[in-house]
């Protein structure tokens, strides 16, 4: 059975006698692992309604073992399929298969791979923001503070290997405010920090050294990168065979 199935059973049937993992916790957040953490799993009330924040108790200890199941072993697969994500069950390989019309029409793209990965999350997708900048992160750490509600943020670094344009505060901001991912046309650093983060992160490589902090940069604006032009507001797709940009969601 796939992953997607398993969810689906995971919801109707699990979740109804689990109320203190409502639909609406898990799938109103983009970081179910916050939600998740042992310090503030709610108690079950009657009504399957969360507590009040003022109600929860400083501590579950004891939690029980359904509790640990769930923090350890399903939420990171609850990540995957948290409001903006869904499309993460399409795999790139599959979707070249079943798409050859599209790719023919560079409605779909295949990116170079010249990409490393990086981050928790080795599948993600969503809606794609550019940012164009050189050498410079102001308006990285901009559009990362904005919430991110599952998009990916597709940073232009005109392939830069002199400076990280990403580290791993700004992953784990991005991953708190609901970035489905990043790709990085140039370095990051942190990678240790950020190889902890459930965020999803493409780049070329990393980098010790920070860059700039001057603002300059064009945010939204077409870029070019690993041979395909990306514009704001497409798909992309990115997996452990690689990345794919298309002009419109793909269905599953
Ligand atoms: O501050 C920077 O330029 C990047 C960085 O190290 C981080 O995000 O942790
Ligand atoms: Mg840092």
């Amino acid at each position: 059975m796939g992953s997607g199935k398993l969810i689906l059973m995971y919801s109707k049937f699990l979740l109804p006698i689990q109320p203190q993992l409502s639909v609406r916790l898990v799938f109103r957040s983009h970081d179910c692992r916050t939600l998740f953490l042992p310090h503030r799993l709610p108690t079950i009330t009657p009504s399957g309604q969360l507590p009040r924040s003022s109600h929860l108790p400083s501590s579950y200890s004891p939690f029980n073992y359904w509790h640990r199941w769930h923090y350890y072993h399903l939420c990171p697969l609850l990540q995957r399929y948290t409001k903006g994500q869904l499309m993460a069950t399409i795999a790139t390989a599959e979707a070249c298969d079943s798409n050859a019309a599209l790719l023919a029409s560079h409605d779909l793209r295949v990116l170079q791979p010249v990409f490393q990965i990086y981050g928790q999350s080795r599948i993600f997708s969503g809606p794609v923001v550019t940012l164009k900048v050189f050498e410079d992160n102001v308006l990285v750490r901009e559009l990362i503070e904005s919430r991110g509600d599952g998009k990916v943020l597709v940073i232009d670094g005109g392939g830069s290997m002199r400076c990280a344009l990403v580290g791993g505060n700004l992953a784990q901001l991005a991953h708190n405010n609901g970035w489905a991912g990043i790709l990085v046309n140039g370095c990051i650093r942190d990678v240790d920090e950020i190889n902890a983060c459930g965020i999803g992160v493409r780049a070329l490589g990393s980098h010790p050294m920070k860059s700039y902090k001057k603002g300059h940069g064009e945010k939204h604006g077409p870029v070019h990168i690993a041979g395909t032009f990306i514009h704001d507001g497409e798909w992309l797709y990115a997996d452990s065979d690689g990345i794919l940009v298309s002009t419109t969601e793909l269905s599953v």
